[in-house]
C-alpha cells in the first residue's frame, strides 16, 4: 500500500517513519523544501529519541522518501494522512489555513479512489466538511470516482513519539464508510494485533475525543496547580497528596504532577480552541476556560514567588538567575508555548539577568525568541548558566539535571544560592535542599531574608 503524509512535524514524521518500519511505501511531503532536502538526506529536524535511527533505516530499505512534489504523493498514495499544523489564532480559534491549503492541493490532483485521513488535531465537522469538498470537486469536474474522509486523530507524546507511536494507547478511527475503515485496519494491523484497543465511531466523535482528552488533562494538571498554591500556604506537601489522590483507580496517579503550569503546541492551543468551538454552539465550557485562567494564573504567581524571594522593592535588577530547561518538556527540543518563555520574560521584565541552559531547546530558543535576543545569555552547561548566579530556576525536569555535581555548582553561586525547583525534581533529596536555598512547587518552605547587599 502506498501512503502519502502532508506535513513532516512532529505528528506527519514521525507516523510516517514508524508506517515506513511497517513496510509500508511511505511518502512525506512538505512545503518546506530545506526540511525536505534534510530529511532526504537522513537528517531529523526535530529531536525526538529514536526518530533519525527510524529515518535513516526507512530511507535505506527504500520504504520511506521525501517530497516537496504534491502532486506526485496526492496521485500516487492509496491513503493520504493530512498532518498539517492546526495553531491558535489570536481570538483562540484554530488556525485551518494550512489544512484549507493541503485540501485544495489534493482536491487539485486527484486521480482516483483514495482514504483522506485527517491526523491534525481539528475542529469537530471538519472531516465532513473537508469530504464534501473534494467530493464536491470532483462531482463539479464529472470524475467518475469519490473520495472518503476518515478522522483518526494521534495522541503522542513529544519526547516519546516514536514508542508512542509504535505503542498507542488506543487508535480511534471516525469514519462512515466500510472501506477507508478497512484500509485503516489495515495500516493499522500490527498495533491491532498487539492488543491496542481500538474505538470505530463517527468522524465528529473521534474529533471531538481528541479535544476532549488533551482538555481533560489540562483540567487534571490545573486543578493539581491550584492546589498545590494552597498546599504551599498551609504546611502541605503537594506531591504527597497526589499520591494520595492517585492511589485511588478512579482518580489515577497520572498527571498531577504540580509544576509551573502546562505547555507545548497542544494543550493551550486544544484547551482555546474547544472553548472556542463551544462558544460557536452555545455552549460554555466553563471548566476548560478555568482551567485555562488558572495556568496563566501559575505561571505569574511563580515568577511573583520568584520575585519575592530574590527581589528588593519588587525588582530584580542585580540580581543574576540561570534558568535550567527551555523545552516545555523534557526530550524534545519544542520550546512552543513552553512556560518557560512566560518566566524568563517575567524575570527579564523585573530587571534581573537571564542565563539559560537546555540540553536540546536553545537552538530553537535562539531562531524564534529573537526579540529575547539580547536580554538572555545562552550558556554551554549548567556549571556555566548558574556561574556567580544567586539563583537558578528549575524549569523542565531533564535527567541530567539530577547528574550534575550541584555541590561544585552551588559553590560557585553568589548570595543565599536559591534553587527553584518548579518541578519538585528534588523535593525529596534532603542533601540537595541543604546545599541551596530550596523552593519547591507546593511544598511548605520558610520564607529566608535575602543576605547580600541591596543592588543598586
Ligand atoms: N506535536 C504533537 O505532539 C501532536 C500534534 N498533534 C496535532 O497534529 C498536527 C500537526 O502537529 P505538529 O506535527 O506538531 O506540527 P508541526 O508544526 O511540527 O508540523 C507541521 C508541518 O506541516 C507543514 N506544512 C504546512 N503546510 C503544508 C502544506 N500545505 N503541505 C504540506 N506540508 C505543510 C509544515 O511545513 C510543517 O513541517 C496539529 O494539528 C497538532 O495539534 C496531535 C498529537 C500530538
Ligand atoms: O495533542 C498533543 O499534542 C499531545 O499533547 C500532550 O502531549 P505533550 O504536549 O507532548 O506533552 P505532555 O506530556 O502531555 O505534557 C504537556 C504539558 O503538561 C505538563 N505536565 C504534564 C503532566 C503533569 O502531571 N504535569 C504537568 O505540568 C508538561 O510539563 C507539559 O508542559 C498529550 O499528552 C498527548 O496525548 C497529545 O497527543
Amino acid at each position: 500500500m502506498n501512503i502519502g503524509i502532508m506535513g513532516t512535524g512532529y505528528v506527519g514524521l514521525v507516523h510516517g517513519a514508524v508506517l515506513s518500519s511497517y513496510g509500508f511505501n511511505v511518502t512525506c511531503m512538505d512545503v518546506d523544501e530545506h526540511k525536505i532536502k534534510q530529511l532526504a538526506a537522513g537528517i531529523s529536524p526535530i529531536y525526538e529519541p529514536g526518530l533519525e535511527q527510524l529515518i535513516q533505516r526507512g530511507i535505506e530499505s527504500g520504504t520511506l522518501s521525501f517530497t516537496s512534489n504534491a502532486q506526485q504523493v496526492v496521485q500516487t498514495s492509496d491513503v493520504i494522512f493530512i498532518a498539517v499544523g492546526t495553531p491558535s489564532k489570536k481570538d483562540g480559534s484554530a488556525d485551518l489555513s494550512y489544512v484549507r491549503s493541503v485540501v485544495q492541493t489534493i482536491s487539485n490532483h486527484l486521480n482516483g479512489y483514495k482514504v483522506v485521513v485527517c491526523k491534525s488535531t481539528l475542529p469537530i465537522g471538519s472531516s465532513s466538511r473537508i469530504a464534501e469538498q473534494l467530493n464536491g470537486a470532483l462531482q463539479a469536474s464529472g470524475a467518475s470516482f469519490r473520495v472518503d474522509v476518515a478522522s483518526n486523530p494521534e495522541f503522542l507524546r513529544q519526547g516519546q513519539a516514536v514508542s508512542d507511536a509504535l505503542s498507542p494507547s488506543r487508535i480511534v478511527i471516525g469514519t462512515n464508510s466500510d472501506a477507508a475503515k478497512q484500509m485503516l485496519q489495515r495500516i493499522y494491523a500490527t498495533q491491532i494485533e498487539r492488543k491496542v484497543p481500538v474505538l470505530y465511531t463517527n468522524a465528529e466523535t473521534a474529533e471531538m475525543v481528541k479535544y476532549a482528552a488533551n482538555s481533560f488533562l489540562a483540567v487534571k494538571i490545573s486543578f493539581i496547580n491550584e492546589l498545590a498554591l494552597l498546599a504551599e500556604k498551609v504546611g502541605a506537601n503537594i506531591d504527597d497528596i497526589a499520591e494520595g489522590m492517585g492511589l485511588d483507580s478512579r482518580i489515577s496517579p497520572h498527571f498531577l504532577q504540580a509544576g509551573p503550569g502546562y505547555g507545548g503546541s497542544c494543550f493551550p492551543k486544544d484547551t482555546e480552541a474547544v472553548v472556542d468551538i463551544g462558544k460557536r454552539n452555545g455552549e460554555d465550557l466553563l471548566v476548560v476556560q478555568a482551567a485555562i485562567q488558572a495556568n496563566k494564573k501559575q505561571k505569574q504567581k511563580m515568577i511573583t514567588k520568584i520575585a519575592s524571594r530574590l527581589s528588593f522593592n519588587g525588582k530584580l535588577r542585580g540580581r543574576t538567575v540561570a534558568v535550567w530547561g527551555l523545552s516545555f518538556k523534557p526530550d524534545t527540543d519544542d520550546i512552543r508555548d513552553a512556560p518557560s518563555r512566560d518566566i524568563i520574560q517575567g524575570l527579564v521584565d523585573l530587571g534581573a539577568t537571564v542565563k539559560v541552559y537546555c540540553p536540546q531547546g536553545m537552538r530553537q530558543a535562539r531562531r524564534l525568541w529573537s526579540e529575547l535576543n539580547g536580554a538572555i545569555h545562552y550558556c554551554d552547561s549548567e556549571a556555566e548558566s548558574a556561574a556567580n548566579a544567586d539563583a537558578i530556576v528549575l524549569m523542565t525536569e531533564w535527567a541530567q539535571f539530577r547528574n550534575v555535581d550541584l555541590a561544585a555548582i552551588a559553590s560557585n553561586m553568589r548570595g543565599n544560592r536559591a534553587m527553584f525547583d518548579l518541578r519538585n525534581m528534588f523535593a525529596m533529596n534532603t542533601d540537595v535542599q541543604q546545599l541551596f536555598s530550596y523552593y519547591g512547587v507546593g511544598t511548605y518552605s520558610e520564607p529566608k531574608v535575602y543576605s547580600l547587599q541591596e543592588a543598586k
